[in-house]
């Protein structure tokens, strides 16, 4: 953002310009959301703060009750401009009354560390008692690059982003201070790194479609068939044209549609995915962790078709130091998975996720209440806001099968973690509070149906 913005005045654009567009952006959502609700506009000493002053100005003028509150001098030129701007009283934030509405332009991208703690409980204060409140860019007290919280930071109503999407706007636990983002135009290009999940545009199958050209799946089971079965059964409603659940013989759980194969010896497995018409193979769930199950994941890993491996696969993986995965896999390491696979790396989840995809050379799902996507060349999705009833038991199991089913729909390791992650997160929204894993699959089509 900082070089989007340096790039933007290097290229001519007056600084201020660009303030009095943050400010007006600012002050037209405040409009629309607040009308003439009386407004307390808390200023910090940078940009951030110049930008409150713009907002309180052009508020103001549109007959809205604005009073501001400082935290201090303003120390950048351009935010003293906007305060010699703004023709009204100035309060110190330590003793300014409340409002009914609270808008927080204290700091934005330029926080260094936490706020002093009279000036954070002032924050929590002032929104508390406001029915409702803005942050102006970034909630005062958030780690743009990380998401991290540096001191407290209350909800806000709405967060409005400046220019461009920050990590923090959708990384855990910064992106729960607020409930709604708007990203407003500044008129800055900011190189979109960092991508916020979409949902797909999905394509029914052509007239001369087959089961074999929608894409054929092969499930690598083991001793808990029922994870396994639930991965298959994802993976046969994930748009594929046929699973099939190679297992050890256990009696088969799923719909008739599912092809179910005994494959309990390795070299067993191996012939079965011999299949060059295989599209996809996915291993790990309900695989287990015992010699055989290892047995089972080396001929796997042997086959040569593109590879979905999780939750035990990735344990078994992980014994090993840097993995070594065929590329073109993708890999869905939750937390703790993926800690034991890459180690502690520096850096945010988009970071972390980033270094893991380029080392292991496959497409890394980082799951969890935000789940990163990243591929080996550096492109980055961000889902937040899943639903939390996703934490229950198999859900990462269906996860996995949908991703091996739109990777054999696909062909495309990346944007086959994007669709399933999104049509993982559809389905949780339809299926309501509280459902088990299997409730997910019920919803699939559905979720599919509406991004045809
Ligand atoms: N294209 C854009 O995104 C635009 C963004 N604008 C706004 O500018 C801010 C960033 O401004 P900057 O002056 O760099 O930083 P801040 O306003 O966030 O303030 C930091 C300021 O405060 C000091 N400081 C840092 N941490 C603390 C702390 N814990 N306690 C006290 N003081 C602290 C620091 O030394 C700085 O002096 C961006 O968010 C947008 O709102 C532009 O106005 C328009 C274009
Ligand atoms: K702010």
């Amino acid at each position: 953002m900082r070089r989007a913005e340096q790039a933007a005045i290097a290229a001519g654009v007056d600084e201020y310009r660009l303030m009095e567009r943050a400010g007006a952006a600012a002050a037209e959502i405040v409009w629309r959301a607040g009308g003439k609700r009386d407004l307390l506009v808390l200023c910090g000493p940078g940009n951030n703060g110049g930008d409150g002053f713009v907002a309180a100005r052009l508020l103001r003028a549109r007959g809205v009750p604005v009073r501001v509150a400082a935290l201090g001098e303003s120390r950048t030129e351009c935010s003293r401009t906007a305060r010699a701007a703004w023709d009204g009283p100035v309060e110190p934030l330590a003793t300014a009354a409340p409002a009914t509405q609270i808008v927080d332009a204290l700091f934005g991208t330029g926080l260094t560390r936490g706020l002093d703690k009279d000036v954070a409980d002032r924050l929590a204060a002032l929104t508390g008692q406001a029915s409702f409140s803005y942050a102006i860019d970034l909630p005062s007290g958030v780690e743009t690059d990380s998401g991290a919280l540096l001191s407290q930071v209350p909800r806000f109503g709405i967060c409005i982003a400046l220019g461009a999407l920050k990590p923090a706007h959708l990384l855990y636990p910064a992106a729960s201070c607020f409930d709604r983002l708007v990203c407003a135009d500044i008129g800055v290009d900011a190189p979109d790194k960092v991508h916020r999940l979409a949902a797909p545009v999905l394509s029914s199958p052509v007239p001369s479609a087959h089961k074999y050209s929608r894409g054929l799946v092969a499930v690598a089971g083991g001793d808990m068939a029922g994870a396994s079965s639930l991965a298959s059964h994802a993976a046969a409603r994930s748009g594929a044209g046929m699973v099939r659940h190679i297992g050890l013989g256990q009696p088969g759980r799923g719909p008739d549609a599912l092809v179910e194969l005994k494959g309990e010896a390795p070299d067993q497995l191996a012939a079965l995915l011999r299949d060059r018409r295989l599209a996809a193979v996915l291993a790990g769930p309900g695989l287990g962790r015992d010699d055989r199950a290892r047995a089972r994941l080396e001929a796997v890993l042997a086959c040569g078709r593109p590879l979905v491996l999780d939750a035990d696969a990735l344990t078994l993986l992980g014994d090993g130091g840097d993995p070594a995965v065929p590329a073109g896999s993708v890999l869905t390491p939750h937390e703790g998975e993926f800690v034991r696979l890459f180690g502690d790396l520096p850096g945010s989840k988009i970071d972390r996720a980033a270094e893991a995809a380029r080392r292991c050379g496959a497409v890394v799902i980082y799951k969890g209440a935000d789940s990163v996507i990243a591929a080996p060349d550096g492109r980055v999705a961000i889902a937040s806001g899943a639903s939390s009833w996703l934490s229950t038991a198999g859900t990462g199991d269906v996860l996995a099968g949908l991703v091996a089913g739109r990777l054999a729909v696909t062909g495309d390791p990346f944007r086959a973690a994007c669709e399933a992650l999104w049509l993982h997160g559809e389905a949780a929204r339809r299926a309501g509070p509280a459902f088990i894993a299997d409730d997910l699959i019920a919803r699939l089509p559905a979720a599919i149906a509406c991004r045809l």
